[in-house]
């Protein structure tokens, strides 16, 4: 399978970065465009893959029935893919958009009829293989195309197939999370900070007990409140900290962050 990713930013850097490392494709079967070409020249000089002069081109070297995935912002959707409709179909493509708020249907609508097309929404984590992806195929893609679109991705992380409908709660829970993750690492860092520890030491304590926390809970199925209550001692320090963020508004603080997300990604949606 050859894949060319048409954006070289942050998105599309973390997943080339992660099958190159992971050995999953060979870096001569990937390739990347960037809106002005240094970005994606300095992808392919650190990575080994292609730098095609031109999306067009890009769309050449990765068919026929080569996977095409749009690492560019939901903005700049159309102006990208519709000058490529043409191509695309003669190559038999398969177009994968990993756009936030950019639905299936508002994909199709830049692409000729019966154009088969794949909306994943994937997170930053993808850099390290450990990254969240989901993935949901347009009425013209096969059981195999959707089916090699998650493993192309679980070759970077976890990937799962989600209801299109699902995508913004889950836009928020994965691919906008990693920030909300950070935000947390950073915040207790700072806290430890001000109680005299240097900053590397506390923001590496602190991201190490992050990674250290789910996998507790991926790998031994705990649950947050059994992992929360097998912490908290009677009478101890942690019950003493978890009530104090909740009477900060730790919990309503992220739902009412989630629910921003899903918002704008429906804004974004409706254009
Ligand atoms: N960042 C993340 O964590 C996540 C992002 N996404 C989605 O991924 C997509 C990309 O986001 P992200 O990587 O953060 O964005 P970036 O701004 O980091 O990267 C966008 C890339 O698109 C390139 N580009 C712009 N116009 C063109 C064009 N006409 N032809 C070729 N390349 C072009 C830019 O080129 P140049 O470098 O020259 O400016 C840049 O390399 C978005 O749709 C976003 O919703 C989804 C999940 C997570
Ligand atoms: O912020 C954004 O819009 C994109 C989508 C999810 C993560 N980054």
């Amino acid at each position: 399978m050859r894949v060319g990713f048409i954006g070289a930013g942050n998105m599309a850097g973390a997943i080339v970065r992660g099958i190159v490392a992971e050995g999953t494709l060979p870096a001569e079967d990937l390739a990347v465009t960037s809106a002005h070409g240094r970005s994606a020249q300095a992808l392919a000089r650190e990575t080994g893959v292609d730098a095609p002069g031109s999306n067009e081109e890009l769309v050449e070297r990765t068919g026929p029935r080569g996977v095409v995935v749009l690492a560019v912002k939901p903005h700049l959707i159309a102006e990208v893919l519709e000058p490529l409709g043409d191509l695309l179909a003669e190559q038999d493509s398969l177009v994968v958009s990993l756009a936030a708020g950019t639905p299936l249907a508002t994909l199709e609508s830049f692409l000729p009829p019966g154009q088969a097309v794949v909306r994943v929404m994937p997170n930053v984590n993808a850099l390290v293989g450990a990254g969240m992806a989901a993935v949901c195929g347009n009425a013209s893609t096969s059981e195999d195309q959707v089916d090699a679109v998650v493993g192309l991705f679980e070759t970077v992380g976890s990937a799962i197939v989600l209801a299109e409908r699902d995508f913004p709660a889950y836009t928020a829970i994965a691919g906008s999370a990693p920030a909300f993750a950070a935000h947390f690492v950073e915040a207790l860092a700072r806290a430890a900070v001000r109680n005299g520890l240097p900053k590397m030491l506390a923001t590496r304590i602190a991201a190490q007990t992050m990674l250290g926390t789910a996998r507790t809970m991926l790998e031994r199925g705990t649950t947050p409140a059994q992992l929360a209550d097998m912490v908290s001692s009677p009478g101890g320090t942690t019950i003493a900290g978890s009530l104090a963020m909740e009477d900060a508004g730790f919990s309503p603080a992220v739902v009412r962050g989630v629910q921003a997300v899903i918002d704008r990604d429906r804004e974004i949606a409706a254009g």
